[in-house]
Order: C-alpha cells, then sequence, then structure tokens
C-alpha cells in the first residue's frame, strides 16, 4: 500500500506545479514550493485518494523543530522571504488543529531538543504517539529524564546515535519499561545494509521508518521486512499488529 501511494504525489505535483518539482530529498521525499504544513498534507490526501486507500492510511510527521529554534520561538517561514515566527504555544496550537483536521498517529520532535517545557506542556493532553528524536538520541540517560519529565510517550530507535545494537537494545527495553513504544529508524544518510528490518522484528517495536520506497537504500529495507514475513507466516507464527503497531511489543 505504501509503495502504492508513493507513486502518485508525483502525478499531483506535476499537475500543480510542473515536472521540475518532483525532486525527492534524502530519505526519497517530495520537496514541492509549498510553505505551509498543510499544504503538505493536502497533497498526501490526495494521493491517497487517488491510490483508493482513504480512512486506510494514517499518517506520522516529522517537523524535525530544533533546526527551526530561534531564542525561544520557532521560525517556520524558512520557504517565504520574510521569517515567520511561532511561540511555541502558538506551534501547540498548530499541531492541535492539523491533528483535528488530518489522519495523523505519531508526531516526531514538534519542540526544539532543549525546549523541554513545551514537550511536557503538550504531553499533558496528547491523544497520538509523541516521539522523542533529538530530544533522546537513544541514549537511555534522556529517556530516563524524559519520563521522569513526562516529556513523550515513544523512542526514535536510530544505532548510530547512541554507537551499538547493545545500548540502542538497552535504550528500547528502558523505553518499553516506560510503557512508551519505540519506533525503529533509518538515517538520511544510509547504506544499503537492512539489518534494522530485523531490528524491527526482534524488538516487536511495530513500526519503521525507512524512508520512501524509492531507491536501493530504502527499498532494501522493505524487501528484507517481505522476507521475514514469508518466513515467520510459514511457521505459523506471525501476528501483525496493523493499527495496534504501538503496543506490538506486548504481543
Ligand atoms: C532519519 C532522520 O534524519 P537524520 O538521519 O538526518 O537524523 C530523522 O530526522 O528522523
Amino acid at each position: 500500500m505504501g509503495s502504492e501511494v508513493y507513486q502518485q504525489p508525483k502525478k499531483v505535483i506535476v499537475k500543480k506545479f510542473g515536472p521540475s518539482a518532483t525532486g525527492v530529498g534524502d530519505e526519497g521525499g517530495f520537496a514541492p514550493p509549498i510553505s505551509q504544513p498543510h499544504e503538505a498534507l493536502d497533497l498526501l490526501v490526495e494521493a491517497v485518494s487517488l491510490a483508493g486507500y482513504t480512512d486506510r492510511i494514517k499518517f506520522a510527521i516529522d517537523p524535525a523543530l530544533s533546526e527551526f529554534f530561534r531564542d525561544g520561538n520557532y521560525d517556520i517561514g524558512f520557504k517565504d522571504d520574510k521569517p515567520n515566527l511561532q511561540s511555541p504555544k502558538q506551534l501547540a496550537e498548530l499541531y492541535r488543529s492539523l491533528l483535528q483536521n488530518y489522519p495523523i498517529v505519531l508526531l516526531e520532535d514538534p519542540f526544539a531538543e532543549t525546549d523541554w517545557d513545551s514537550w511536557i506542556e503538550f504531553n499533558t493532553n496528547c491523544p497520538i504517539e509523541l516521539v522523542g528524536d533529538d530530544l533522546l538520541v537513544t541514549n537511555t540517560k534522556y529517556v530516563q529524564e524524559a519520563n521522569d519529565k513526562r516529556a513523550c510517550n515513544s523512542m526514535l530507535l536510530k544505532i548510530n546515535q547512541i554507537g551499538t545494537i547493545s545500548e540502542a537494545i538497552e535504550a528500547a527495553n528502558l523505553a518499553y519499561s516506560f510503557d512508551w513504544s519505540v519506533f525503529v529508524s533509518d538515517r538520511s544518510g544510509e547504506t544499503t545494509d537492512d539489518f534494522i528490518a530485523d531490528l524491527v522484528v526482534g524488538l516487536r517495536a511495530g513500526h519503521i521508518k525507512p524512508g520512501a520506497p524509492c531507491r536501493g537504500e530504502r527499498v532494501v529495507k522493505d524487501n528484507r521486512l517481505m522476507e521475514i514475513e514469508a518466513e515467520i507466516l510459514a511457521r505459523e507464527e506471525c501476528i501483525y499488529a496493523g493499527s495496534q503497531f504501538r503496543v506490538a511489543s506486548k504481543y
């Protein structure tokens, strides 16, 4: 389904912005000339509809706000001519309105890694998965701190953020001990190694961020997942978490 949906935005982008607007970024995502968050989500809604999967696909977003933090505010006007400064409160309102209007189930790094107060405030009433990436850097010290402060409810796992597979698994187990979920991720600069596909199944993490099904270093993870699925199905041991992906580790 993901691959089928991925084929659609290109058609919509060509129609709206012309063929030169279909370039992709490191992880295979499209980068058309839009500047408002809702425009990106509208494009996705249209792509899902064209693929025939309306109501069957949910969205995860990673605004990576550490990149836009300026003296206590966030400048989200980086694609416009002038700055568009938003206070943490305004940003939180923007997220809440997007959550109301789009099928978003996961929000990663909605605030800067140093802006703990905004994380804590947002997490007091957060209906979806709130993932720390820059905030936690797969490090047990920050996972513990975030749980003590009730700053998020999920950890992004990137092996080379912490350095070894053992330390990454230790961080995942600590996150699970707090009833958090664990979201296994690639890096924007990736190789064709497919190990994280085995890791996400072995950890029962339930969801993976391998990038778009665009080039070899991304697709190799999807292919390995399909091989693992065939192997497990053959042994009749496979339980697919589906929409319960956040709690797959409890299955
Ligand atoms: C995969 C990501 O990018 P990078 O590898 O650049 O941290 C991310 O931000 O989650």
